[in-house]
């Protein structure tokens, strides 16, 4: 099985993905943070630097893809079949970062194009996830979080990026259809700290999985 979790940044993304892998014993699938050769610099000038961290962003996705894909075919034959978490989806790069730099005039037309060109092809092999889970949080709850995470380039993010992402992030789930979606609003649940709240969200994970 596959189940996704989608959120903008510092939603809680990875900390709900560490705690289901280690309550159901599943995989977890990281985005790549560290060692990303262009995320400080893009967080610096976004114009100069969105279409090389977005085509770093698609390709690493894309080998997230590749593996689920090899995991899902070992799993026919498997005795006890993986189920893998993965930490943000490809779906994530195109209709909600890459666009929101094109629409702010961070990303050139033709850079757009391209980029969406390449998306396209590689979605022919994207298989949807069995569940998504769609971390909702406010502004202040974003800005919360990644303050506390401490990553010095992160708290040079504007308000307003935050919000556009939040936007966007709220069309794509509307808009959805590829399969079922939890909204959970994390500025109501302390997951991470009040297991009351953690089994709240593993109650309704199972009722979606029903297992
Ligand atoms: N396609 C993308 N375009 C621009 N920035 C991206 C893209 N994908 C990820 N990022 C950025 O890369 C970093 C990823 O960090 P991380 O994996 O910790 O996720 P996060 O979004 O902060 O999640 P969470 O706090 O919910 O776990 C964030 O700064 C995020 O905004």
């Amino acid at each position: 099985m596959h189940i996704a979790i989608t959120g903008n940044i510092g939603a809680g993304k990875t900390t709900l993905a560490e705690q289901l892998a280690a309550h159901y014993g599943w995989e977890v699938l990281y985005e790549a943070v560290e060692g990303n050769p262009y995320l400080a610099d893009f967080y610096d000038d976004m114009p100069r630097w969105s279409f090389n961290l977005q085509i770093y962003f698609l390709n690493s996705r894309f080998a997230q893809v590749k593996k689920i894909m090899d995991i899902q075919q070992a799993n026919r034959v498997a005795s006890h079949p993986k189920t893998v978490v993965q930490d943000r989806t490809i779906y994530e790069d195109a209709a909600i970062f890459a666009r929101n730099l094109y629409q702010n005039a961070s990303m050139t037309e033709r850079d757009y194009d391209t980029y969406q060109h390449l998306f396209a092809n590689m979605m022919s092999l994207v298989r949807p996830p069995d569940l998504m889970i769609y971390l909702r949080a406010s502004l202040p709850k974003l800005r919360e979080q990644i303050q506390k995470r401490g990553r010095s380039y992160e708290q040079r993010i504007s308000d307003e990026y935050l919000t556009s992402l939040n936007q966007l992030y709220e069309e794509f789930v509307a808009s959805y259809q590829f399969g079922p979606v939890l909204v959970l609003d994390v500025n109501a649940l302390d997951y991470a700290n009040k297991p009351t709240d953690f089994k709240y969200v593993l109650d309704q994970i199972d009722a979606q999985l029903k297992i």
